[in-house]
């Protein structure tokens, strides 16, 4: 593909040939004129004698009479030890030098580069150039590219340079090709380099996510936001994501001890997500389902007939992959007993949760609260509603502590759910009109849970169009700027309050 060799620097230098046991001393001594070069050790062996060690000079000292060394250090030197000079040969060579070094002269001077706007993986293993590449980031042992089109020539070269210098944490180098156009959001990839095995497995905030980056969707940069929205719940709320993906929200908030009901509507990120849970021993907390968001949300908070046929309800909102395993097979059982146990538990609404700040936007630049003159701070309208916001299996004090894989059978979402997660950017706000909630929330009082949607890039148009789904003012909407998409534009993300009397003028 190219010749290496092309990128060797020779430099010929200058040795001092010491008894090894003086190495020590006579470092101090040369303090500032030996060899200086990263991952390059300026102290090697003399092929000659294994008595003696080489010590590389930098190339400062030019030379052999070493009169570019101060006269002070070598008197002291000498006085160590004889010290003999020696020609010293080395060749820097393709190995050697980092990725950027090496793409910046592969590259056509003058070669438009743009400025990345993305957010490049924290623990960053790529240098500025790179990440001028728009290189988006590392999934597993996938580093995921996204090359310009004035770039593209050399997209076999970049990928290589990049494989030979991160091998072996990177297996395989990817490049996006073309755009988003399924609706299960997943990026046509191609394989540049390494080999063609996409299911990797990430880790985020402690908890392990496997999956196939070709058949599902996943973005590391999405962390911060899995991190922010699940730092606002509580133990034992019950959480409804109509958009859960392999569960970057679902898995962390059942770490927590929140009873999920996880869907999307791509039976590969189902499968995964009942992996992950496994993988992360939170599968008594979620219940996976694999269908449209519209039939998920009113179905499963579809008023049942009665207590005796909730079982067949939950049925058909479980996964379609039953044979295979929902995630919870005790999900939905009847067990009175344990209901009735839970049912004694007083609700409480501690709202001291760390993300409650951010809620509420105080000290997150992120956070914009569109304010109307009657709104009051969402955190507020969170403490005020509080007493209204119950749950049949929330229970004082248990905090991080597994719960009993019980607390699932026990959830009811058709009665109750805290939280209501929406990540479908762009499109979310057309799950929210009354032919999806509008039904079940007017059968039921069932309008205190708190959305957050992810939303487009105009917060304000969005907010315009939630209310008009909803037919109902929003109170206290808070917008958290989520990320930049491109330059200038951001994604948001909308919280709210369901109001009280929304749908209204649908009521029958
Ligand atoms: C932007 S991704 C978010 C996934 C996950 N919440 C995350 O943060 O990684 C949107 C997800 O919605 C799913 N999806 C798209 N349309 C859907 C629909 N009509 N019903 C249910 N899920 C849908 C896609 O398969 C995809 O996994």
């Amino acid at each position: 593909m190219f010749d290496e060799s092309k990128f060797d620097v020779n430099l010929e230098l200058w040795a001092l040939r010491i008894p090894r046991e003086l190495c020590k001393v006579a470092t101090r001594l040369l303090n500032g004129y030996l060899l200086d070069k990263p991952r390059v050790k300026p102290i090697t062996e003399d092929p000659t004698s294994e008595k003696n060690r080489y010590m590389i000079l930098s190339e400062k000292v030019q030379n052999p009479d070493l009169s570019d060394i101060p006269s002070r250090k070598l008197d002291e030197l000498k006085k160590l030890c004889e010290i003999g000079v020696v020609p010293y040969s080395l060749t820097l060579g393709y190995s050697y030098w980092s990725a950027d070094h090496v793409l910046k002269q592969i590259l056509p001077a003058g070669v438009e580069v743009p400025s990345s706007f993305e957010t490049i993986v924290k623990s960053s293993i790529y240098a500025s150039l790179l990440s001028e590449l728009s290189i988006l980031f590392r999934s597993g042992h996938i580093a995921h590219l996204n090359i310009h089109d004035e770039l593209l020539a050399y997209k076999d070269v970049i990928a290589k340079v990049i494989y030979d210098k991160n091998h072996p944490r990177i297996k395989t180098i990817v490049n996006k090709v073309g755009t988003i156009t399924n609706e299960f959001r997943v990026p046509k990839f191609e394989i540049l380099a390494g080999d063609s095995d996409m299911v990797t497995e990430v880790k985020q905030y402690g908890a392990t996510f496997k999956l196939d980056y070709g058949l599902v969707y996943w973005n590391s940069r999405l962390e911060h936001e899995h991190i922010r929205l699940v730092s606002l719940f509580q133990p034992g709320e019950i959480i409804c994501d109509m958009f859960a993906g392999i569960g970057p929200f679902a898995i962390p908030a059942a770490q927590k001890g929140c009873i999920v009901h996880a869907n999307d509507l791509n039976p590969d990120s189902i499968h995964y997500l009942k992996i992950n849970t496994k993988l992360n021993k939170v599968d008594d907390f979620v219940c996976a389902y694999n269908m449209d968001a519209r039939k998920f949300i009113s179905q499963l908070m579809g008023t049942p007939v009665s207590e005796s046929n909730l079982e067949s309800d939950a049925s058909t909102v479980k996964s379609s992959e039953d044979s295979s395993g929902r995630v919870s097979d005790k999900a939905m059982a009847d067990n009175p007993s344990v209901t009735d146990e839970v049912k004694e538990v007083p609700a409480s609404f501690s709202s001291d949760v760390e993300g409650a700040k951010n809620f509420s936007g105080k000290g997150d630049e992120s956070v914009i609260a569109i304010k109307r003159p009657s709104d009051s701070s969402l955190e507020e309208n969170g403490r005020s509603n509080g007493a209204a916001v119950s749950s049949s299996c929330r229970r004082k004090g248990s905090t991080n502590k597994r719960l009993r894989s019980a607390e699932l059978s026990t959830s009811k979402p058709w009665e109750h759910v805290d939280h209501v997660i929406m990540n479908l950017p762009a499109s979310a706000l057309q799950f929210l009109g009354p032919d999806v909630l509008g039904s079940s929330l007017l059968k039921k009082s069932y309008n205190k849970f708190l959305m957050f949607i992810s939303g487009s890039a105009d917060a304000f148009k969005d907010l315009i169009v939630a209310e008009s789904a909803l037919n109902a003012h929003i109170q206290d909407p808070v917008f958290h700027r989520v990320r930049d998409v491109a330059p200038n534009k951001a994604m948001y993300c909308l919280s709210f309050r369901l109001p009280e009397g929304c749908f209204k003028d649908n009521k029958d």
